[in-house]
C-alpha cells in the first residue's frame, strides 16, 4: 500500500545514527599517542582532557540525552577520588579494588539523590546536586581525617600486572582506554532499545509511558551512569595526580564541566571530548596570556569562558561537534535486519468480542467537571468515532480512558479487566496504544527509531547486554518490525528520515506506525487529523481503512465530523462533557441535536 507521497520538510538531510565510521582512526591515534614522541606537557594535557572527557560524556547522557541538568559532577568526582585516597593510604586497600568502593558509594549517593529528587518536577534535581556538591565540598575541605584544604598525599601509582602506571605516559594510555571504552559502549547504548528509552525521556514523560517505558527508572538510570562515569574519572585522577585536595571538586569545577559538554555538543557523545579538549587546552592557553595582557594575576579565562557559553547557546546551540561532524560524516545505518525472526505477540480478540467498555466516566478538575456521565462500547473489529465540539471533553476522555489522567468516578473495563486506576504504562501492557493530539516523538532519531520505541513492552534488551553489543539479534528483530508497520502505513522509503523533518500528515501517520508497533489490541488516536491538509486527511483514512479490513479495533477522537463519517462503524457525541447521543454515523449526521451542538445553537 502506498497512499502516502512521502512529504519533506524544506533543509532535510540524510540522518545518521551516533556511531561514526572512522573513528576507530582516533581511538588508535589516542591510544598510540603515549608512544609517539610527544613532550610530556602535552602527555600530561591529553590526560586532563581524557579524565574530564569521562566526566562530560557522563553529562551528555545525562542532560544532553535525558534532559537532566547536574552541577555535581565534580563531587562525585571528588567522592571516588578520596575514597581510593583514604582507602590506598590508611587501610593499604589494592587500588583495584578501591575503584569497586569509590564508584559503588558514587552509585550509592546517586540512587539516593536520584530517588528523592527525580520523581519532582525539573528543578528539583539541580538544586539538589548543587547542594550535594557544596555539601561534599565543605567536608572534604574541613575533616581532619580529609587532610582538611591540603587533603591527601602521597597515593601509591596504579600496577598493572606487575608493570607501574607511575608516569604520565603510562597513565595516559589507561585514561584514554577507559575514556574511549566509555564512550563507545554510550554509542552502543544510544542506538539499542534501552537507549532509544532514554532518548524518548526528552520527547515527554507521556509519550515514553504510553509506549511502556517507565521514565523515573529511566532517569534515574541516566543520573547513576553519570556518577558512574564521573567517579571512573576520580579514581584515574586520584592515581595519576597522587595526592587530592577539595579544589578540583568544588560547584565551579562541576559548572565547568558542564560548559564542556555544552560547548562540544551537549547531546553528542564525541561532542563531550571536542568541549573537554577545548576547555582543557584553552584554561592553559588564556591563564597565561591574560594576566600577561592584562598586567595583573587573576582567573580571568572564566570571564571568557562566559561570554564563549553565552555566544554557544545563542549561534550554535548544538555545541561545536556538528560542525566537526561536517568533515567526519556519520556512518550511514546498515540495514541488517531482513529475515530477523518476528518480535513475540499478543493473542487478538475474536471479532465482536466486546473490547472496551466505558462506564459513567466522570472527571472533574477542581470545580470544573469536564466529563461527566459518559458511557460507550466498543468490539473487536470496529472503529468507533468520539466526536463533538470543541471543549466537549473528548481529549478528556480518551485520557480517562489511556490511564493519563484518573477517573474522578466511573469505571474503564478493557478485555473484561477493569482498567481504571491502572498507569498508562500498565494500559499500554495489557494491548492498548495511543497518538496524542500534539504529535510527541523524538526529533532527532529516525523515523524508523521513533517506530521501533513501540516495540520496547515486546523486546528485553537492558543497558549492559547494549553497551557490550550483545542485543543485536533483538535489535534487529525490533528494527524489522518497525520497517514492517512503516510499510504497513505506506511510509517505508522515510524510514531514514530524521522525524522532525516531516511535515505534519507523516509525523501523525509516523504516530500510528508507533503505536502499532506494539502489537495492540485497540488503537487509540487522539484528534489524528488535526492541521492535516485535504490530501493528508486522505491518505490517513485511507490507512485507517487498510487498518480497520485487517481487523484492529479503532477508537478515534474526533473534531472534523466530514474525516470520520465516512469511516467509524458507530459514534458517540459528547457535549459540554456529557454524552449527548450515539449512533451510526447517518443517525447522527441525522440528528437535529448534534447539528444544534456543532453550530452552537440550542437543541
Ligand atoms: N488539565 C486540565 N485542567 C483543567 N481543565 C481542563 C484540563 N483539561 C481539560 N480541561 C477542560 O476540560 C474541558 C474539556 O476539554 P477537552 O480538551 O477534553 O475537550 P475536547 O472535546 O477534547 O476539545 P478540543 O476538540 O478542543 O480538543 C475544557 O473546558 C477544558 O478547558
Amino acid at each position: 500500500m502506498a497512499v502516502f507521497s512521502p512529504q519533506v520538510a524544506a533543509g532535510a538531510r540524510r540522518p545518521s545514527r551516533l556511531q561514526a565510521s572512522r573513528l576507530p582512526v582516533f581511538c588508535l591515534l589516542m591510544l598510540a599517542a603515549p608512544l609517539l614522541p610527544l613532550p610530556d606537557f602535552w602527555i600530561t594535557q591529553l590526560n586532563y582532557i581524557g579524565l574530564a572527557s569521562l566526566v562530560s560524556l557522563g553529562l551528555v547522557l545525562l542532560t544532553g540525552v535525558a534532559g537532566l541538568t547536574s552541577f555535581g559532577q565534580a563531587a562525585f568526582v571528588g567522592v571516588s577520588a578520596y575514597s581510593t585516597a583514604w582507602l590506598t593510604l590508611n587501610a593499604g586497600l589494592s587500588p583495584w579494588l578501591t575503584l569497586f568502593i569509590g564508584v559503588g558509594l558514587a552509585v550509592l549517593v546517586a540512587l539516593v539523590l536520584g530517588l528523592i529528587t527525580l520523581r519532582m518536577s525539573g528543578h528539583y534535581l539541580p538544586l539538589a546536586t548543587i547542594a550535594w556538591g557544596l555539601a561534599l565540598n565543605f567536608g572534604m575541605a574541613n575533616m581532619a581525617f580529609l587532610g582538611k584544604y591540603d587533603g591527601l598525599q602521597g597515593i601509591a601509582p596504579l600496577t598493572l600486572f606487575g608493570h607501574s602506571l607511575a608516569d604520565g605516559r603510562s597513565m595516559c594510555s589507561l585514561i584514554w582506554l577507559v575514556a574511549l571504552a566509555a564512550a563507545v559502549a554510550l554509542n552502543h547504548l544510544l542506538d539499542s532499545r534501552p537507549g532509544r528509552a532514554l532518548r524518548a525521556l526528552n520527547g515527554g514523560a507521556m509519550m515514553a509511558e504510553a509506549m511502556g517505558i517507565s521514565t523515573f527508572r529511566y532517569k534515574l538510570t541516566a543520573f547513576v551512569l553519570a556518577a558512574v562515569l564521573a567517579a571512573l574519572s576520580g579514581w584515574l585522577f586520584a592515581h595519576f595526580q597522587r595526592s587530592v585536595n577539595p579544589t578540583p571538586f568544588g560547584l565551579n569545577k562541576g559548572v565547568e564541566y558542564l560548559f564542556m559538554a555544552v560547548l562540544g555538543g551537549v547531546g553528542q557523545v564525541w561532542g563531550a571530548f571536542t568541549g573537554a579538549a577545548m576547555v582543557v587546552l584553552l584554561t592553559d592557553k588564556l591563564q597565561t596570556l591574560l594576566p600577561a595582557l592584562l598586567g595583573s594575576s587573576g582567573n580571568f579565562e572564566v570571564i571568557v569562558f562566559g561570554i564563549v557559553l553565552v555566544a554557544t547557546l545563542k549561534y550554535a546551540p548544538n555545541g561545536l561537534w556538528p560542525f566537526i561532524q561536517r568533515w567526519w560524516p556519520p556512518a550511514q545505518r546498515v540495514r541488517d535486519w531482513e529475515g530477523a525472526p518476528p518480535l513475540p505477540s499478543r493473542p487478538k480478540p475474536a471479532p465482536g468480542e466486546p473490547l472496551l467498555e466505558a462506564r459513567a466516566l466522570r472527571k472533574q478538575f477542581g470545580g470544573l467537571v469536564a466529563v461527566n456521565g459518559v458511557n460507550f462500547s466498543l468490539k473487536a473489529g470496529e472503529i468507533m468515532g468520539l466526536i463533538g465540539p470543541n471543549g466537549a471533553g473528548k481529549s478528556t476522555t480518551f485520557n480517562l480512558v489511556s490511564g493519563v489522567l484518573s477517573l474522578t468516578s466511573g469505571e474503564v473495563l478493557f478485555r473484561g479487566e477493569a482498567i481504571a486506576g491502572l498507569s498508562s504504562r500498565a494500559i499500554a501492557r495489557r494491548g492498548m496504544s495511543r497518538t496524542f493530539q500534539h504529535v510527541k516523538m523524538v526529533p532527532d532519531m529516525t523515523v524508523l527509531e521513533n517506530v521501533a520505541l513501540g516495540g520496547y513492552l515486546r523486546s528485553s534488551g537492558g543497558l549492559l547486554r547494549a553497551m557490550l553489543r550483545l542485543d543485536r539479534a533483538e535489535e534487529r528483530q525490533l528494527l524489522a518490525e518497525a520497517e514492517r508497520q512503516l510499510r504497513r502505513i505506506g511510509m517505508a522509503e522515510l524510514m531514514f528520515e530524521r522525524a522532525g523533518n516531516l511535515a505534519l500528515g507523516p509525523q501523525r501517520l509516523m504516530e500510528i506506525a508507533r503505536a502499532l508497533c506494539t502489537d495492540p489490541s485497540l488503537l487509540l488516536l487522539d484528534e489524528p487529523a488535526a492541521g492535516l491538509r485535504l490530501k493528508e486527511k486522505q491518505a490517513l483514512a485511507e490507512v485507517l481503512r487498510q487498518l480497520k479490513q485487517e481487523g484492529l479495533s479503532i477508537l478515534l477522537v474526533e473534531h472534523d465530523m466530514d474525516f470520520v463519517m465516512g469511516l467509524v462503524d458507530h459514534l458517540t457525541v459528547m457535549e459540554f462533557g456529557t454524552w449527548l447521543m450515539a449512533g451510526t454515523p447517518a443517525e447522527v449526521q441525522a440528528s437535529p441535536a448534534v447539528r444544534a451542538a456543532y453550530l452552537g445553537t440550542e437543541h
